[in-house]
């Protein structure tokens, strides 16, 4: 578990672990002589990915209002970046025609080091890692109140990822006018997520202010009001999107690629329209626990290599001492049954027991 493919365990704050890997090379030359750094590479921002065609922003890193209109060029991947994954967020150097006119490719030379790298597995057994977004701050998990009910174990999946990858969560929840939020909230209120409440046409000035400045990326599942949120936030989104298409001449935006926009109020938003589940397989169990504070405690007095799953858990003990509530360990117990193999067919009612710390 929590191997990379080059069988190195994996850590938080490793974003760069794909770096250009050298080539061993035949030996004839000495490698004193490096190839001379791209000193004149324009930096730019990569808010679009499309079958190996990248669409950058010239002007803007994605922190901040930008002093005027970025420059979108379409740019591709330099041979001599060798294997390394560029993702929408990363900051990149580009070469060659950076004018952003028509049928004009620029080259990307250089990636930037990383601030953070949201990841996630094809599943759960799934140990190779796949980037999603980088250099985010925060990750919006957007969770409507009902229809489609929440889903606390997706949740609690997410906030794994966001912790894993050093992103701060921020749980929005949607659809207010549906459902109230008491049973969310006293679940994750505990946990120290931050959390704020909206609804189609309502206020949106708290959430602005958290998003104000900052470059967060939106997950959430189909149905939610993501996108209702998104074109609230950024009035031309649309616009924008058909902007990056235009650039990629591809026609249509392909619907598994993250896009980064623009707040007019300042601050960047990742959508990520493909991201439909979470697997986390390359997650250490470290990191897993870690992102279940209220059980992560409760772990001191667990034998040595304990799987937290077995009998002799101390996990039992302590929720049934009322330290956390039986549903979070259930939560906890079914992902890492998951990352054992086991299927988690057993669905989600979306039922929030609130009370269910009734301990025995
Ligand atoms: N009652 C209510 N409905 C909402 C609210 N926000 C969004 N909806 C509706 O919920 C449905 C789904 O909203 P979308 O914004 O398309 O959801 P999404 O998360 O982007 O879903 P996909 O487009 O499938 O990815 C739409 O019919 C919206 O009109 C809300 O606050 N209250
Ligand atoms: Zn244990």
């Amino acid at each position: 578990m929590g191997r990379d493919a080059g069988g190195r365990p994996l850590r938080r704050r490793e974003y760069d672990e794909d770096d250009v890997r050298v080539r061993p090379g035949k030996g004839s030359r000495p490698r004193t002589r490096r190839r001379p750094a791209h000193e004149d590479a324009v930096p730019a921002a990569v808010v679009a990915v499309d079958r190996g065609r990248y669409t950058c922003l010239v002007g803007t890193d994605l922190t901040g209002h930008p002093a005027a209109e970025p420059v979108a060029v379409m740019a591709m991947r330099a041979r001599e970046l060798g294997r390394k994954g560029i993702v929408v967020g990363d900051r990149v150097g580009l070469v060659g025609d950076t004018s952003g006119r028509a049928d004009t490719l620029a080259r990307i030379v250089r990636v930037e080091p990383r601030t953070s790298m949201l990841r996630r597995s094809a599943d759960d057994t799934d140990e190779v890692e796949r980037p999603i977004v980088a250099n985010a701050d925060q990750l919006v998990i957007v969770t409507a109140l009902a229809d489609p009910p929440p889903r606390p174990r997706m949740i609690d999946r997410i906030l794994v990822a966001a912790f894993d990858a050093d992103i701060e969560p921020l749980l929005c929840l949607t659809k207010a006018d549906l459902a109230p939020p008491d049973a969310i909230v006293a679940r994750y209120e505990p946990l120290g997520v931050p959390y704020l409440v909206v609804r189609k046409g309502g206020d949106l000035s708290e959430l602005r202010a958290r998003l104000d400045g900052r470059l967060s990326v939106l997950v959430g599942h189909s149905g939610v009001g993501k996108s209702t949120l998104v074109n609230a936030l950024v009035p031309d989104a649309g616009r924008a999107v058909s902007q990056v298409n235009a650039v990629t001449g591809r026609g249509r935006h392909t619907s598994s690629s993250a896009v980064a926009l623009e707040l007019p109020g300042g601050g960047w938003i990742i959508d990520t329209p493909g991201v439909r589940s979470f697997g986390l397989g390359h997650v250490v169990i470290d990191n897993v626990l870690a992102a279940f504070p209220d059980l992560a405690e409760g772990t001191v007095n667990c034998p040595k290599g304990c799987t937290h799953r077995g009998d002799d858990c101390s996990l039992d003990e302590w929720v049934a001492k009322g330290n956390a509530e039986p549903v979070r360990l259930a939560s906890l117990r079914r992902l890492l049954a998951s990352r054992e193999g086991e299927p988690d067919d057993a669905g989600e009612t979306g039922e929030l027991p609130v009370e269910a710390g009734d301990p025995t």
